[in-house]
C-alpha cells in the first residue's frame, strides 16, 4: 500500500479504556471535580491518544517548521517579498527567530523543512531538504499544484512525523513559513467549511484595507476557478476529494502539515496545531481521515478570522488566545506547558485517599458510602465520552 493510504489506515480511535481510567483518576485527585476545566478533558483525551493512563508527558517535543512559497504572491496579497520565506529559513537555522526563542523557553527541538521554497537553499546543518516544487503556481490562474506534487508533499509530512517519533519525540508541534500563505489558508478554509471568502480572509502579516479587499477577491476568484476544474474523485455526498482541493488552492506546506497530522495520529502521538495555516492543513487531514481530529490539540487561536472558522469546524478549543499572527509554530509552543500541565496532573497529584483529604463529592455521590474521607474506587467516573476539549463533557462533570 502506498504511504498516504497506509497512514490513514493505521489511524485508530482513541482508547476508551484509558480515557475511562483518566476520568476516574481525575475524580479522585485532590481538587474539586472539574476544577481544571478543559484541561481535564485534554488530559483524558491524551490518555486516549497514548492508550494508557496516565499518558506520557509531551516531552521531548519537536516543532517542525514547513517552509514553502506561493504563486498567488503575484496577485499582490501581501506586502512582503517572496524572498523573505528563504531568508527566514536561514534565521530559523541560526536560532534567531521567535520560534527558536519560544522553543528554548519550553525545551522543544526545532526542525526546519524546505518543502517548497522558491529559490535554491544552500545545504545547511539542520535543514531538511525535501523540496517538492519551487513554490506553487498562482491559484487564480490554474491549480496551485499537480496531484502528484500534493501527494508527495503530504508524504513528506508523514515521513517527518514518523522520523521525529522514531527519534523519541512524544509530542509534535506544527510550524510554517511561507509569504502569502494566509491567502491559500483562507481558500482552503472556505473550501472545506463552506464559509464565504470575506468571512475567512484576514490581514495576514499586516495589510491595508484596499489590499485586504483585493485579497478577498483573489480567494473568491481562485475558488470559482477551482470549481470549474475537474475535481477528481467525489465522495457519496458529492464532496470533492480532499487531495484535489488541496492541489487546487493549497500550499506545499499545507500539504506537508496535513501529512504531519496524519503521521502523528497514526503513531498515536499528540500534535499541537499552530495558527491559521495549521488549521487549514488540519481540515485537509481530517477530511482524509476523520479520526485524525482526536489527535490534534489546538495550541492557540490566531487573529486570522479563518482560524476560528477552521477550529469550529474541527471542534477544537484553542488553549491560548493572544491575538498572535506570526506562525512558525509560536502559538503551539506557548501552549506546550499547558499540555504538559494537563498530563502532569494525572501523574503527580495525590488522591483524596492517599492525602487524607475529605472528598465531599464521594459522600454526595453515594450517601450510603458514609464517611466522606473514603472515596469508593471508580464510583466517580463521568459519563462524558465526548473527547472534544470542553465542548461536551464538562457540564456533566461540574456537578456541585
Ligand atoms: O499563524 C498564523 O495564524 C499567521 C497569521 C498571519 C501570518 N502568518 C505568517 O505570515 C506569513 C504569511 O502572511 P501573508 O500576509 O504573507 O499571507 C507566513 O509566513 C505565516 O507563517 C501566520
Ligand atoms: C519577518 C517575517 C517573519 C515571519 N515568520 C512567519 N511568518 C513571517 C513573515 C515575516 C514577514
Amino acid at each position: 500500500m502506498e504511504l498516504i493510504a497506509e497512514t490513514i489506515a493505521a489511524i485508530r480511535p482513541l482508547d476508551e479504556a484509558a480515557m475511562r481510567a483518566a476520568r476516574e483518576r481525575h475524580d479522585r485527585l485532590t481538587k474539586p471535580r472539574g476544577s481544571l476545566g478543559t484541561l481535564e478533558e485534554l488530559g483524558i483525551r491524551l490518555a486516549g491518544v497514548a492508550g494508557v493512563c496516565p499518558p506520557p508527558l509531551p516531552s521531548p517535543a519537536a516543532v517542525a517548521v514547513f517552509a514553502a512559497d506561493h504563486g498567488v504572491h503575484a496577485q499582490g496579497v501581501t506586502p512582503w517579498p517572496q524572498e523573505v520565506t528563504g531568508q527566514m529559513v536561514h534565521n530559523f537555522l541560526a536560532g534567531g527567530a521567535v520560534v527558536n526563542a519560544f522553543a528554548r523557553q519550553v525545551g522543544a527541538e526545532v526542525t526546519v523543512v524546505d518543502v517548497g521554497v522558491k529559490g535554491e537553499l544552500p545545504e545547511a546543518p539542520g535543514l531538511l531538504a525535501r523540496k517538492v516544487a519551487h513554490g506553487t503556481a498562482d491559484m487564480t490562474q490554474g491549480p496551485a499544484m499537480t496531484a502528484a506534487e500534493a501527494r508527495r508533499a503530504v508524504e513528506v509530512g508523514i515521513e517527518i512525523a514518523r522520523d521525529l517519533v522514531a527519534a523519541g519525540h512524544r509530542c509534535l508541534l506544527t510550524g510554517d513559513m511561507g509569504i502569502a500563505n494566509t491567502t491559500a489558508s483562507a481558500a482552503l478554509i472556505a473550501a472545506f467549511t463552506g464559509r464565504a471568502a470575506e468571512d475567512v480572509t484576514g490581514y495576514g502579516t499586516g495589510i491595508d484595507d484596499a489590499t485586504h479587499a483585493r485579497k478577498i477577491e483573489v480567494v473568491r476568484a481562485a475558488l470559482a476557478r477551482a470549481r470549474t476544474e475537474p475535481s477528481g474523485e467525489a465522495d457519496a455526498a458529492g464532496r470533492a476529494d480532499p487531495l484535489t482541493v488541496l492541489a487546487q488552492v493549497g500550499g506545499l506546506e499545507h500539504a506537508a502539515i496535513a501529512g504531519f497530522v496524519l503521521g502523528a495520529a497514526a503513531h498515536r502521538v499528540p500534535v499541537v496545531l499552530d495558527g491559521v495555516i495549521a488549521g487549514a492543513a488540519a481540515l485537509v487531514a481530517v477530511a482524509l481521515a476523520p479520526g485524525a481530529r482526536d489527535f490534534c490539540v489546538a495550541g492557540h487561536r490566531s487573529a486570522e478570522p479563518g482560524h476560528a472558522a477552521a477550529l469550529a469546524s474541527l471542534r477544537l478549543r484553542p488553549l491560548v488566545d493572544l491575538e498572535l499572527r506570526l506562525g512558525e509554530g509560536t502559538g503551539a509552543l506557548l501552549a506546550l506547558p499547558l499540555v504538559a500541565g494537563a498530563v502532569r496532573v494525572l501523574h503527580e497529584v495525590a488522591t483524596f485517599d492517599s492525602a487524607g483529604v475529605a472528598d465531599k463529592d464521594a459522600a454526595a455521590t453515594d450517601p450510603a458510602e458514609g464517611a466522606a474521607t473514603v472515596p469508593a474506587e471508580g464510583t466517580a467516573g463521568g459519563a462524558a465520552a465526548d473527547p472534544a476539549d470542553g465542548s461536551g463533557g464538562d457540564a456533566a462533570r461540574n456537578r456541585a
